[in-house]
């Protein structure tokens, strides 16, 4: 079996309040086609090491090559070949089942006809047919996952990466993932890295378990060879009705004729005994523990399970045991305790494929985001248009009462054009700066980094479809200044050409406040102080012509003034201003937004 994973020495840290070693020299090889499994307790570093076996967080130290590739010097070239299923909540949720499929699939570089064929094959083999035209956020928690998998799934990838495949999931499912992987590792030769604190069901799937705890790998190897370590011992299953507990007396009648291991649920122990005194362990179950309400016990040989609860009083700086299964006669030479890996090819990083391919491909990925997105936005449109038409409504009558000079037809036009100028800020910078803080901080973005798309596309869907979410914050004063004060609006270039712009220009800025600031609590007041100082200075802010010089100078360089202008000039028929010079500044503004962002976004989630 030839290597698809070397893993050598790799250790991983978070600082945060104090050092974390999430994943402490880790040593180890996966052969292609084989089912890995990675186990340990809560915190134990699984996570850490799957992320970055995806490229996603960047190791402290050591090296990780996957199918040859260098993950750190081609992150790229791996997404290519991995089906992720993460941990946390996906992306895609507002999408029904079918598309969400499809889109994955396209995202990932399938073409349209092999995308569609596969999604009705995995539709099938994973019995979502019935709910197919579901949205998934509608579905249920183990419905979900189960369209993650399908989704992980998507392109036919070399390499599986499956955290917790199973949780939520019923045991009819949970069965159904497990035959799914067993045939894509045994039929298609996928390799399958999976981690799962399903132990017992895991046993039956994979080929070799690595143990992990405190960040290191305790033990490894396959269940067969974990469980012989465990000696030749029988193993007996012990339920107390009711989940009760064992008394000390009866802890100490079993403890006489064996190991006692409390099990992993309630009323559930395990007693590891040698064969010769099995006779006696079931003598006192079953007569000197008479009084105990002893609901079923059950006599079998040892489990992974049980391998894994052994493990639990070992000291976690136990070393690893030799891990190669690419050299085993290396291996068997080696010093107890040193992982011995075959050496390994790299393969360097592909040369860059032509421009034409590079722009088909960004162009798929940006339709397939861009539809994706545009969804979510037309969730939340109707509220947009209603904020939009209330803020100027709002401001009107209240400065029209605090002011006794705002009454005049061209201060209201400045009010006016400032409000929607104020609920294109609300809706351009907070959502977007909202929304980038959150895929940042939730499992969003682990999502779109794992998948083979650019990251100039993922930003522009981003940004392109904000456009239309608040550009009915741009359109719907102009009908209320209409409505309410009868006011003509003329149809402008600066209306038609410099308000869109403005959004755009927005959204980028938008985009890089959310990228700089991580913490969605600090955005929130960020943008809501900022939109506080915009609505105190907006009769200032609207007429630049009335500004000191350098103040107009700083004013033209904040979208939100021509956003003003454009407004008041279409609102008051005066069409003044430098319109090349207007729109060369905005298009500057939305580059160098998405260029910063483009460049501050990590594009790793650590
Ligand atoms: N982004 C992070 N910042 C700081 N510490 C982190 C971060 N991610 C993980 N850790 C820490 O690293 C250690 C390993 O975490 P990890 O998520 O890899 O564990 P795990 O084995 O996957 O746990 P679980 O089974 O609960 O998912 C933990 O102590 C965790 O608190």
């Amino acid at each position: 079996m030839t290597d698809a994973i070397t893993v050598r020495n790799l250790t991983r840290t978070y600082r945060t309040n104090q050092l974390v070693l999430a994943n402490d020299d880790l040593t180890f090889s996966v052969g292609r086609g084989e089912v890995f499994g990675v186990l340990g307790a809560n915190g134990a570093g699984k996570t850490t090491l799957v992320s970055q076996l995806l490229g996603l967080v960047r190791p402290t130290s050591g090296s990780i090559t996957v199918e040859g590739v260098d993950v750190m010097a081609d992150p790229d070239g791996v997404k290519r070949i991995t089906g992720f299923l993460p941990q946390t909540e996906l992306a895609m949720r507002e999408l029904e089942v079918r598309r969400a499929l499809h889109y994955t699939g396209r995202l990932r570089g399938q073409g349209e006809t092999d995308a569609r064929r596969q999604t009705d094959e995995l539709l099938d083999e994973l019995g979502l047919g019935p709910v197919s035209g579901r949205y998934v956020n509608q579905l249920s928690g183990g419905m979900m996952r189960l369209v993650n998998f399908g989704m992980a799934l998507m392109g036919r990838p070399k390499l599986l990466v499956l955290d917790e495949p199973t949780n939520e999931l019923d045991p009819h499912n949970r069965r159904l993932v497990w035959d799914v992987l067993a045939r894509r590792s045994a039929a298609e030769g996928a390799t399958v890295v999976l981690v799962t604190h399903n132990v017992l069901e895991a046993e039956s799937v994979v080929d070799r378990v690595a143990v992990m705890r405190q960040g290191r790998i305790v033990t490894l190897g396959s269940p067969g060879e974990l469980k012989h370590r465990l000696g030749d011992t029988v193993r007996m299953e012990l339920q107390i009705r009711d989940g009760g507990e064992l008394g000390a007396a009866e802890l100490a009648l079993l403890g006489a004729t064996g190991t006692v291991v409390p099990g992993t649920r309630d009323g559930r122990y395990l007693v590891h005994c040698a064969p010769a005194r099995m006779p006696e362990l079931v003598t006192v179950v079953t007569e000197g523990m008479a009084t105990m309400e002893i609901e079923d016990f059950r006599l079998s040989r040892p489990s992974l399970e049980d391998v894994y609860l052994n493990l639990d009083d070992e000291p976690a700086t136990s070393a690893p045991s030799p891990v190669s299964s690419a050299a085993p006669s290396a291996a068997a030479t080696a010093p107890a305790g040193v992982a011995v890996l075959a050496p390994v090819t790299t393969v360097p990083p592909p040369a860059r494929p032509p421009l034409r391919d590079r722009l088909a491909r960004g162009l798929t990925s940006f339709k397939y985001l861009w539809l994706e997105q545009m969804l979510e936005v037309r969730s939340t449109w109707w509220w947009s248009l209603l904020f939009g038409f209330l803020m100027p409504v709002a401001m009107v009558f209240g400065l029209t009462r605090i002011g006794g000079g705002l009454t005049d037809q061209n201060s209201l036009l400045y009010i006016v054009s400032g409000a929607a100028v104020f609920s294109v800020a609300t809706e351009g910078i907070a959502t977007l700066a909202q929304r980038v803080g959150v895929v940042r901080t939730s499992g969003m973005l682990q999502y779109y980094v794992s998948l083979p798309i650019s990251r100039t596309a993922f930003l522009s869907a981003l940004v392109f479809s904000r456009l239309l979410l608040i550009l009915p914050g741009l359109v719907t004063p102009i009908i209320a200044a209409r409505l309410m004060y009868d006011a003509d609006f003329v149809v402008s270039p600066m209306l038609l050409v410099v308000l869109p712009l403005t959004c755009l220009a927005l959204s980028a800025v938008g985009l890089a406040i959310g990228t700089v600031v991580e913490s969605m609590d600090v955005i929130v007041v960020i943008t809501n102080l900022l939109i506080f100082v915009l609505l105190l200075a907006a009769p200032v802010l609207i007429p630049p012509e009335s500004l000191p010089l350098p103040l107009r100078l700083i004013g033209y360089l904040l979208p939100p003034t021509y956003a003003a202008e454009a407004l008041r000039h279409a609102l008051s028929g005066d069409l003044g201003g430098m319109f090349l010079v207007d729109v060369a500044v905005l298009l500057g503004m939305t580059v160098l937004g998405l260029a910063a962002t483009s460049r501050w976004i990590r594009w790793r989630i650590a």
